[in-house]
C-alpha cells in the first residue's frame, strides 16, 4: 500500500498528514525535531500496545513519557495540571517537542499542554484511533472539559506533523471504530457528495478493515477537513461546519455525563438530529434526510437520544456552545448531502419542543 502524504497549509501553518501502514516504526521524526528531547503523552491503554515501538523510532533522542488514565472523564483541567507539572520537571524548553500518542482525548490534552507551556511548543499528533485519524489530530482545535460543557476551555494549536498509522487501527474496539465512521459520514454531508455516495457503496470493506479501502477513506476525510480549517483556521465562519451534530451532541455529551456517550455516538445522534430538524425547517428535502438517516443506520451507528435524559437540560447546555452569537442557538443544518449552512438564529424554544417530540 502506497503512503499518503498530505499537507496543511493556511496562512500561518503548515505541516505534513502521513497516511499509511507501520508508519511508527520508521524514522519520520527526525527531519521536524529541534532538539534532543521529546515528551510523548499517551495512556494506560495505548502505551503497553505502542509506546515501544514509538521509542524505537527515537532511540537517538531523549524520550520522557507520561501516562493519563484512559477515558473522556479524564479530560479535565486537572489532567492538564498534573501534566504540566510534569512537563515543567522535566524541565521542557520551547525547542522541545510533545508527541501525542492516542486518540482525541489524549490529542487534545497533550494539544492543549503543548499550547499553553512556555507560551507554545510543537507538537507532533501521532492518531491512534479512527476518529482521531480523520479528526481530531488536524487542524489544531486543544482542549479540555467543563462540567457545564464540552472543550468549554482551550486554544487553536497547530501540530507541526500528523502520523496516522493505519496498522494500530487493528487494535481499536468496533465501537471505538464506529465513533470515527460517525465524524466521517459528518465530513461527506458537509462536502463530499461523492464520498457519501462512496462511503455507503464500501461499507462492508470498511467494516472489515481492508487497509487500502481505509487509506483512501481516511485521506478522503482529511483532505476535506483540512480544506475548511485553512480557510478559517479560527472558527470566524465557515469552520463551524465541521461542527454538524454537533451542538446536540456535545450537550448530548455533557448530560449523559463524559463517557456515558461516546464522542462518535453523541455526534451520529446529533446528525440524526440535525437532519430531522432541518427538514422541519424546510432547509432539507425529504429524500436527503432519508438518506442520511439511512447511511448512519447502515453503519450500525446511534440514532437515538439516551431515554434518560431531558430535553430542557440539553437545550440548557446547548445555550454554552461555542458557536452562540446571541441568546439564540446557532445550529449547522444539511441543506443537502454535501452542503451545510449555518443557522444563527435558532430559538430555544422551538428546538426544545423539537426535542420532547423526538423523545417521546
Ligand atoms: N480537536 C478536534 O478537532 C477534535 C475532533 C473530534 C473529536 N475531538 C475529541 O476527541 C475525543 C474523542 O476521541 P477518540 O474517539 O479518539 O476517543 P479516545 O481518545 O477516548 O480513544 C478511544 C478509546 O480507544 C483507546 N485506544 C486508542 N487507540 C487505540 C488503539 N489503537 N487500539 C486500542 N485502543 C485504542 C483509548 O485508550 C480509548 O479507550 C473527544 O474528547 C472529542 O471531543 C476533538
Ligand atoms: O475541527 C473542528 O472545527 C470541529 O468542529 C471538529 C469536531 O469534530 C470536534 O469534535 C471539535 O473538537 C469540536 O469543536 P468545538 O469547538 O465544538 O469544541
Ligand atoms: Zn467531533
Amino acid at each position: 500500500m502506497k503512503n499518503i502524504d498530505l499537507s496543511f497549509a493556511a496562512e500561518q501553518s503548515h505541516y505534513k498528514i502521513l497516511i499509511g501502514e507501520d508508519l511508527l516504526k520508521q524514522e519520520i521524526f527526525t527531519d521536524i525535531l529541534k532538539s534532543d528531547t521529546v515528551f510523548i503523552v499517551s495512556n494506560e491503554t495505548v502505551a503497553p500496545l505502542y509506546l515501544d515501538t514509538l521509542k524505537q523510532a527515537l532511540s537517538d533522542y531523549r524520550v520522557h513519557t507520561y501516562l493519563l488514565p484512559d477515558g473522556e472523564k479524564f479530560k479535565t483541567l486537572d489532567s492538564w495540571q498534573l501534566l504540566l507539572h510534569r512537563m515543567i520537571s522535566v524541565p521542557l524548553r520551547r525547542n522541545d517537542t510533545v508527541i501525542a500518542l492516542g486518540g482525541g482525548v489524549i490529542g487534545d490534552i497533550a494539544g492543549f499542554a503543548a499550547a499553553t507551556l512556555n507560551r507554545g511548543m510543537a507538537i507532533i499528533q501521532v492518531p491512534t484511533t479512527l476518529l482521531s485519524q480523520v479528526d481530531s489530530s488536524v487542524g489544531g482545535k486543544t482542549a479540555v472539559n467543563h462540567p457545564l460543557g464540552k472543550n468549554l476551555i482551550g486554544a487553536f494549536h497547530q501540530p507541526s506533523l500528523v502520523v496516522s498509522d493505519i496498522s494500530t487501527l487493528s487494535s481499536l474496539p468496533k465501537r471505538e471504530f464506529l465513533c470515527g465512521i460517525s465524524e466521517i459520514v459528518k465530513a461527506s454531508i458537509i462536502a463530499d457528495n461523492d464520498f457519501f455516495e462512496w462511503l455507503g457503496e464500501n461499507s462492508q470493506s470498511i467494516l472489515s478493515l481492508e487497509n487500502n479501502v481505509l487509506a483512501d477513506m481516511i485521506e478522503r476525510a482529511c483532505r476535506i477537513k483540512a480544506n475548511i480549517v485553512a480557510m478559517d483556521e479560527k472558527e470566524q465562519g465557515v469552520r463551524s461546519w465541521l461542527n454538524l451534530g454537533h451542538t446536540f451532541g456535545h450537550a448530548i455529551e455533557t448530560c449523559a455525563g463524559y463517557g456515558g456517550l461516546l464522542h462518535g455516538e453523541a455526534v451520529s445522534i446529533g446528525m440524526c438530529l440535525a437532519a430531522k430538524f432541518s427538514h422541519e425547517q424546510q432547509y432539507l428535502s425529504l429524500s436527503d434526510k432519508q438518506r442520511i438517516l439511512t447511511l448512519i443506520e447502515q453503519f450500525g451507528l446511534s440514532t437515538r437520544i439516551p431515554a434518560h435524559l431531558k430535553a430542557a437540560d440539553l437545550v440548557n447546555a446547548m445555550r454554552l456552545d461555542k458557536k452562540n452569537t446571541s441568546e439564540m442557538l446557532t445550529l449547522v443544518l444539511p441543506e443537502k448531502v454535501g452542503q451545510v449552512m449555518i443557522d444563527r438564529a435558532v430559538h430555544t424554544i422551538e428546538v426544545e419542543q423539537f426535542l420532547i417530540k423526538e423523545m417521546s
